[in-house]
């Protein structure tokens, strides 16, 4: 939506424009993201109640309930991050992973060649092993097998009416499409995030399923140092409308609360969502 001096009208904090955010991502530092909430106190598996195992599992159970597998897995906004996928690798011959951010492809790509990296996945790939009845010594194995079946790390952006490259998928849309706290950390309102739903779910096949999280409760983040990223505000009522409208029927929603001692000072977040539905 186009506002007064040709800016796009602005969310949680007037004038933010998908045109600045889509600046401020170009300074996302992923070292710095992935210890901030990949790492204790944000990430721990100590703590039962901690928002990575409740993610975990609800990634778990949407693929194992309902028995969903397929040809074609794509994450949308992966970021620097693998753990999304370490459910879906087992469950589809081909994981496609994606970025608007060079520095979040490279990250992504050097765990892939077996470089050097920013997190250590070990104790991520060890719980979903667990949580597959499996020893969490096999974790080599599942990151062998992440390894051995995605085939793309490649540009997004969910504004683009083709958000991905052409030729990216098949001519039918993938089976599934998981994308995890991308749409409203992009998106400056309502509006752009429901068009960007929109967008996204060009890339699903008739009957194939969408995998979403986000944050509901939030305002801004400092994905690096110095960069503060407004967060358009969202409730559990409008994911539900945004999904039916965007031709979606939900079929699981989880809210997750954040405890007092997982709240920081470089983001807001205090609840979350897990929402799993099938395009029809
Ligand atoms: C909060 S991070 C989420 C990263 C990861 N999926 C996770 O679970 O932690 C938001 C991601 O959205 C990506 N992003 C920003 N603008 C985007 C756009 N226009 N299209 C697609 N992705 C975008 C960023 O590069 C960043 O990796």
């Amino acid at each position: 939506m186009e506002g007064q001096n040709g800016k796009e009208s602005a969310g949680q904090e007037k004038g933010t424009s998908k045109a600045e955010l889509k600046a401020s991502y170009q300074h996302f530092d992923p070292a710095l993201y992935l210890q901030r909430h990949y790492t204790p106190p944000r990430a721990s598996f100590d703590n039962k109640d901690n928002v990575v195992p409740w993610k975990l599992g609800l990634i778990h159970r949407a693929f194992t309930e309902g028995d969903l597998k397929g040809d074609v897995l794509v994450d949308i906004g992966s970021g620097p991050t693998l753990y999304q996928v370490m459910s879906g690798c087992e469950r589809f011959n081909r994981v496609i992973l994606s970025d608007f951010v060079e520095a979040n492809r490279r990250e992504l790509q050097s765990w892939l060649q077996g470089k050097s990296n920013s997190l250590d996945w070990t104790p991520f790939f060890q719980h979903v092993c667990k949580l597959e009845g499996r020893s969490p010594e096999a974790w080599s194995e599942k990151a062998q097998r992440l390894r051995s079946v995605v085939t793309d790390v490649l540009p997004v952006d969910i504004h683009q009416p083709n958000p991905l490259p052409l030729d990216a998928l098949p001519p039918s849309g993938a089976d599934c499409l998981i994308s995890c706290y991308c749409l409203e950390a992009s998106s400056p309102d309502l509006a752009s995030f429901n068009k960007a739903l929109g967008h996204i779910a060009g890339l699903i096949r008739q009957g194939g399923h969408l995998l979403l999280i986000g944050t509901l409760e939030i305002s801004f983040y400092y994905p690096a140092p110095d960069v503060r990223i407004p967060v358009m505000r969202l409730d559990e009522a409008q994911v539900c409308s945004s999904l039916k409208n965007c031709g979606f029927q939900l079929q699981d929603l989880s809210v997750y609360y954040l405890p007092q001692d997982m709240h920081k000072t470089t983001d807001d977040a205090r609840s979350m969502f897990f929402a799993k539905a099938m395009k029809q």
